[in-house]
């Protein structure tokens, strides 16, 4: 009997404990509690988050207003929270995730598998790492990928939507994510190129911010449809040169251009983006994420931190300016009006580079 413990309890991490309490407690081979890890915190009604989860069975702080199953329950404690589980689902914001491993090593089940729902990477000594690469080194375990055009807020509406679970080999452990995961309102489909899969969803978040710059300096659909287009080809590239195995027909599933397209028009990336293009970067983004996300946290301005380190080490900051500009707007080095510049000056240089 599969046990599920989600490790994670943010905007998207609560839609996840949505969608699999439902189908843990039809699916005859999975048990029906479902446990989900909150980073604890007090309330200003002087409340623990966990406490109040328990009680009303909705994170009313993350996704208010949406029950999350009744078979879903909060713990704090992380260890105790994954003792029992064979099925382990991360869903943290990517920047606390080395931390969490470290917190796991030795903690969780040997025949346990993961899968990770986290868009970013980190960047180590030795070079980059997926997330799923730091879970399956740290935990020693096998890690599938879910990514897609997965905006929390309207799947925890139930509007219909799709995702990829991207795997490597094991694609019995695939199937049964699918199976934990799929609902009639959301459509979940594998594929075999976990990088791939991986790689989309961490790069996106850099173009999202690019197209927030571009809403921000109010400069139209055209702009932003040619930015989005600009950012795919560079996604591509970056992902091709770091893991040449990551095929082409990835880009075309939900974790790929539908994910690149709903992120450009409706995420947290792109809006705070904006934000910081129309304060013409007087505010930083840590004070504007502070102030509008209210506890969710941005990706992609991390993210673009990681990849330009990774593009400076290997030479290859000429080949991504995009990625270079959004990097260099978001940590004050030029201004957002610069990402027109990057828009007229180097059409050409990408067109012949990439
Ligand atoms: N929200 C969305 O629409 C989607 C998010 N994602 C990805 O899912 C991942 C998780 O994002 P969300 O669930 O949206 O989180 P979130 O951004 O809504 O919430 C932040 C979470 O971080 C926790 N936290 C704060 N400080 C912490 C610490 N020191 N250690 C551990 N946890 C801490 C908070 O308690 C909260 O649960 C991210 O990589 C995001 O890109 C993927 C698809 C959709
Ligand atoms: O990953 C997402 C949608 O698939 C959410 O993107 P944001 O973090 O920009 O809201």
């Amino acid at each position: 009997m599969n046990k599920v413990t989600i490790v994670g309890s943010g905007n998207w991490g609560s839609v996840a404990a949505k969608l699999i309490a439902s189908n843990a407690i039809k699916l005859s081979n999975f048990h029906d509690e479902v446990r989900m890890w909150v980073f604890e915190e007090t309330l200003p009604s002087g409340e623990k988050l966990t406490d109040v989860i328990n009680k009303t069975n909705e994170n009313v702080k993350y996704l208010p207003g949406v029950k999350l199953g009744k078979n879903v329950v909060a713990d704090p404690n992380l260890e105790r929270a994954v003792k029992d589980a064979n099925m382990l689902v991360f869903v943290s914001p990517h920047q606390f995730m080395e931390g969490i491993c470290k917190r796991l090593v030795g903690k969780i089940r040997t025949d346990a598998e993961g899968i990770s729902l986290v868009k970013g990477m980190e960047v180590k000594k030795e070079g980059p790492c997926l997330i799923s690469t730091l879970i399956s080194n740290q935990l020693r375990i096998n890690c599938s990928v879910l990514m897609g055009a997965n905006i929390a807020n309207e799947i925890a509406m139930e509007n219909f939507s799709e995702a990829t679970v991207g795997y490597r080999q094991n694609k019995e452990a695939a199937e049964k994510w699918v199976q934990l995961f799929n609902t009639p309102y959301f459509n979940v489909t594998s594929v075999e190129d976990v990088e791939g899969v991986e790689m989309c969803g961490t790069l996106k978040n850099i173009v999202a911010v690019a197209a927030g710059f571009i809403d921000g300096l109010e400069m139209g659909n055209n702009t932003k449809a040619a930015i989005m287009r600009i950012g795919l080809k560079e996604m591509i590239a970056f992902s091709k040169l770091l893991f040449p195995s990551v095929k082409d027909s990835t880009f075309f599933e939900s974790c790929g251009i539908a994910d690149l397209i709903t992120t450009c028009m409706g995420g947290r990336n792109r809006k705070v983006a904006e934000a910081y293009a129309k304060n013409r970067g007087k505010r930083s983004f840590d004070e504007l994420e502070a102030e509008m996300l209210k506890g969710q946290k941005l990706q992609g301005v991390l993210t673009v931190k990681e990849v330009y380190e990774v593009l400076t080490a290997r030479g290859w900051v000429e080949m991504f300016p995009l990625i270079t500009a959004v990097y260099k707007i978001s940590s004050g080095l030029l201004p957002p009006s610069a990402i027109v510049e990057f828009s007229s000056n180097s059409h050409n240089r990408i067109q012949s580079r990439l």
